[in-house]
């Protein structure tokens, strides 16, 4: 089966994800190609029997071309077995509310987008103060604080646990 793997990253941490997804799939015998949704526009998705999209959540909302993407390609992603990689901070973590917002986010995609993906899959992103400007620094220092992480100021934090994405994975593309 080839498999279709488009991701919009921010900071880096979901274009990290996306390359381990790519690689854990290759390694166990799939054919994968993997593109930043940049250079994804125009794909010919009747090539591929599988699609995964991932994206991070900034400030409620996923990367706007990646939305634009999954709009414009909705029939089709909607045609062929399809995972979801929902990239967060408060997935890493147990907060109800937090929790909520994620599947208010994921909900406003598939709405806005019109594509129903086969399966969702929340991971725990990271947090990059190497990729950070000032005041994205100090707005994530600041979210540290009220979710009661120590973070050394340029210290980068990945909450991101590997073996769970390698087993949501094998599931998906057996
Ligand atoms: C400016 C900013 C806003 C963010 N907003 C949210 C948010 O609303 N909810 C959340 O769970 N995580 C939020 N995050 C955390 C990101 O989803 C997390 O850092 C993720 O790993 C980013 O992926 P990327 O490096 O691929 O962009 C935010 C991060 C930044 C830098």
């Amino acid at each position: 089966m080839k498999i279709l793997i488009v991701y919009a990253s921010t900071d880096g941490q979901t274009r990290k994800i996306a390359r381990f997804a790519a690689d854990h799939l290759v390694d166990r015998g799939q054919t994968v190609e993997l593109l930043p949704v940049a250079e994804a526009e125009g794909v010919d998705l009747a090539r591929f029997g599988a699609v995964i999209l991932a994206g991070s959540v900034h400030m409620g909302g996923f990367q706007a071309p990646l939305m634009a993407f999954a709009k414009e390609a909705a029939a089709r992603l909607s045609a062929v077995p399809s995972l979801f990689l929902a990239v967060s901070l408060s997935a890493a973590g147990q907060d109800a509310e937090d929790w909520a917002g994620l599947r208010a986010c994921v909900s406003a995609f598939q709405e806005t987008t019109g594509w129903v993906p086969g399966q969702v899959e929340h991971v725990a992103g990271a947090f990059r103060f190497s990729s950070y400007d000032m005041i994205r620094g100090w707005a994530m220092r600041w979210i540290a604080a009220q979710k009661h992480q120590q973070i050394a100021p340029h210290e980068d934090r990945e909450y991101t646990d590997w073996a769970a994405l390698a087993a949501v994975l094998d599931r998906f593309a057996v």
